[in-house]
C-alpha cells in the first residue's frame, strides 16, 4: 500500500513520516491552515531521502502558476485539485514535472479515466476537510480497474485499512486524520496511520 502523508509543515513531522515508512510527503502550497512557503519546503526537503516522493499541493491555481511555485520550492511533483483537461497533463509533463491529478468522488466517469498523469487521487468534495465518504462506491468503477490510484478524504489510523480495501485503492493519502488540531500534525497518529495502512 502506497502511503502519502500530506500537509506537513515542520522538519520533525517530515522526519517522522519518513521514518514511519511513508512513500510520499505532501506540502500544501495553496490557501490552507497547512500552507507553507516555497522556501519552507526547500528547507524540509533536506529530510526527504531519495525514494520518498515530495509533492506540492495546489487548488484552483492556474497550472503555470503551480509549476512555477513548485519549481521555486525544488519540487518535481505537483498535486492539482482543479478542473483540469488532458492538455493540462501534457503541460505538466512538458515542464518536466510529474502530476497527481485530484478529482472528487462525485466526478464524471471521464474524469476517472487515465489521462496520462502519474497518479489519480480521488478525494472528498472539499480537500483537506477530513470528511469521510462512501469509499466502497469506487470499487466497481471500470476506469479504476488495474490502475494505480490514491484514496483520500476523512482517512485516519482507525479506518484506513477498511476504507482502502472497500474502495480497492492502490494507495492512500491523509492530512486531517493525523492531526491533533487543524493544521497541527500529531506525530503518533502519523506513525499509527502508516502502520495501519501498510499492515
Ligand atoms: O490539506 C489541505 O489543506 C489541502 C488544501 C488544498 C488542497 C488539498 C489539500 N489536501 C488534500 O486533501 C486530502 C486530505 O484530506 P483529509 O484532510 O485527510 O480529509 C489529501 O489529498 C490532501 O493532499
Amino acid at each position: 500500500m502506497f502511503v502519502k502523508i500530506c500537509g506537513l509543515s515542520t522538519p520533525e513531522s517530515v522526519r517522522v513520516a519518513v521514518e514511519a515508512g511513508a512513500d510520499a510527503v505532501g506540502f500544501v502550497l495553496t490557501a490552507s491552515p497547512r500552507a507553507v512557503s516555497p522556501s519552507q519546503v526547500s528547507g524540509m526537503l533536506a529530510d526527504v531521502p531519495a525514494g520518498v516522493t515530495a509533492i506540492g499541493v495546489f487548488r484552483h491555481e492556474p497550472v503555470a502558476d503551480a509549476l512555477a511555485i513548485a519549481r521555486a520550492a525544488g519540487l518535481e511533483w505537483i498535486q492539482l485539485h482543479a478542473d483540469l483537461t488532458p492538455e493540462d497533463v501534457t503541460t505538466v509533463h512538458d515542464a518536466g514535472m510529474k502530476l497527481i491529478r485530484a478529482v472528487t468522488m462525485a466526478a464524471t466517469a471521464d474524469a476517472f479515466a487515465d489521462w496520462g498523469e502519474e497518479l489519480l487521487l480521488i478525494d472528498a468534495a472539499v480537500p483537506g476537510s477530513g470528511e469521510t465518504w462512501d469509499y466502497a462506491s469506487m470499487v466497481d468503477v471500470t476506469a479504476l480497474q488495474d490502475r494505480n490510484w490514491l484514496l483520500a478524504g476523512g482517512l485516519n489510523p482507525d479506518n484506513v485499512s477498511q476504507a482502502a480495501a472497500a474502495a480497492g485503492a492502490w494507495g492512500v493519502d491523509v492530512s486531517s486524520g493525523v492531526e491533533v488540531s487543524r493544521g497541527v500534525k500529531d506525530l503518533d497518529k502519523i506513525r499509527a496511520f502508516v502502520k495501519a495502512a501498510k499492515g
